[in-house]
């Protein structure tokens, strides 16, 4: 039996994480976390049965504790919820699908208290991979990726020896601006950017996707995954998004895999890793696919990637700062407070005017963390 928790339960990999639980009888959810959605935490505590369940709004834990008042369930709050559910003595595996860096906290406790976890909360590495990474050697807990691609690379992996590692192929779909200039995107509407050409996510990581950042952010994530540096990790887009990734070595052979463009999957693998389970669901068809394409990403275009090369190269504190200010312009976007063409402008804005700190210790990513929403906030109101 699995015994897992999940923290960010009621999102898009939230849900797909639950949906994989209940096609089996062998795990058991013990833990549950999400930010405010309360009507579907209770539907997911009558079904699931967790033991402990955070909800980050004080006020919201309240009601939910009403709700859920005829069950067996404690209801925690803010960010003590989020970390009690994290380090749960009854969990093994801590799946980690909260957006943002609000995952870094709970993601260290959780590896602190020798659980492995399943990341999909990509932020969280961007901004701590110096601290985690080591960290998780030293607990000998494992980081299962969940990402797509970061699955597809984990897998290509596998029985391989990592000095014989030429570099990474991270796979792109390009979003949906793919082929456009920079100046024809000025006027991108938010309902324009959160239409994915073939993925179904959160909001945050869907706009992502679109500046290509979430790819930026994938490079940095790669980097603390699989120790290779940002110059060894190549983008490559492939529209279609059903090569998820690649791994190339010394000899020139590349290793790929291929899917479905299916969360459930690398969701699934994370789970029964080093086992496959049978997945019901589509599968790829070799006689219908018709083709595959490759391009070179367009760094004019998409500044965001440029700029995530950049900090990811540089390292220390400029990762949080790309990933900060790309937080809060991001939300100030789908409020349709900004541009479009704004959110690489802020993130550019914030890298070059940073005090850089060489190696930051998880106060000073908190603290920079701050300082890049205020610089984003104080820019947005020139
Ligand atoms: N969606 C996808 O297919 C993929 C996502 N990822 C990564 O996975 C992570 C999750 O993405 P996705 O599922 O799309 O995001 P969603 O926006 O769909 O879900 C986010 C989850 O985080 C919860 N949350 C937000 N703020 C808080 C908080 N303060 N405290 C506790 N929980 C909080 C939300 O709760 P609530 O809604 O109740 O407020 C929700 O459960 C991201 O890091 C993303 O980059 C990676 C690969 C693919
Ligand atoms: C499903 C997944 O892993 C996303 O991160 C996906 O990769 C987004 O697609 P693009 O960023 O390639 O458009
Ligand atoms: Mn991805």
């Amino acid at each position: 039996m699995k015994q897992i928790g999940i923290l960010g339960s009621t999102g898009s990999i939230g849900t797909q994480t639950l949906e994989v639980v209940r096609s089996r009888n062998d795990i058991r959810v013990w833990g549950l976390a999400a930010g405010g959605n309360i009507r579907l935490l209770e539907q997911q505590i009558r079904e699931f049965r967790p033991r402990l369940v955070a909800v980050w709004e004080e006020e919201k834990a309240k009601d939910l504790r009403e709700r859920t008042a005829d069950l067996d369930v404690e209801i925690q709050s803010g960010m003590e919820g989020l970390c009690a559910v994290a380090v749960m003595p009854e969990i093994q595996l801590l799946f980690t699908a909260v957006v943002g860096m609000i995952g870094i906290r709970p993601t260290i406790a959780a590896i602190e208290a020798g659980k492995d976890i399943g990341l999909a909360n990509k932020e969280t590495l961007v901004a701590a991979g110096h601290i985690i990474m080591p960290l998780a050697k030293e607990k000998q807990v494992s980081i299962l990726p969940v990402d797509s691609e970061h699955s597809a690379i984990f897998q290509a992996l596998q029985g391989n020896e990592k000095e014989e590692v030429k570099k990474i192929l991270l796979t792109a779909s390009g979003g949906p601006f793919r082929g456009k200039k920079r100046e024809e995107l000025r006027h991108i509407q938010v309902e324009d950017a959160l239409r994915h050409p073939n993925w179904e996510m959160g909001r945050k990581i869907t706009i992502d996707s679109s500046t290509m950042i979430n790819k930026g952010l994938e490079v940095i994530e790669a980097r603390w995954l699989f120790d290779v540096l940002p110059e060894n990790i190549q983008v490559v887009v492939q529209p279609q998004s059903v090569i998820h990734s690649m791994v190339e070595y010394r000899d020139g052979s590349v290793m790929a895999q291929l899917g479905t463009p299916d969360m459930r999957l690398p969701i699934q693998y994370a789970l029964s890793y080093p086992h496959r389970w049978e997945l019901s669901g589509e599968r790829l068809d070799f006689w219908t696919l018709s083709r595959l394409d490759f391009e070179k990403p367009d760094l004019e275009t998409f500044q965001g990637l440029r700029l995530a090369y950049e900090a990811g190269r540089r390292g220390g504190s400029l990762p949080t700062v790309l990933n900060a200010a790309n937080e809060l312009a991001v939300a100030r976007f789908l409020e349709k407070k900004i541009g479009y063409l704004d959110i690489a402008d802020l993130i550019e804005g914030c890298m070059a005017c940073h005090r850089f700190i060489e190696d930051p210790d998880l106060a000073q990513i908190l603290e920079t963390e701050k300082w890049a929403h205020e610089e984003v906030e104080r820019r947005i109101g020139r």
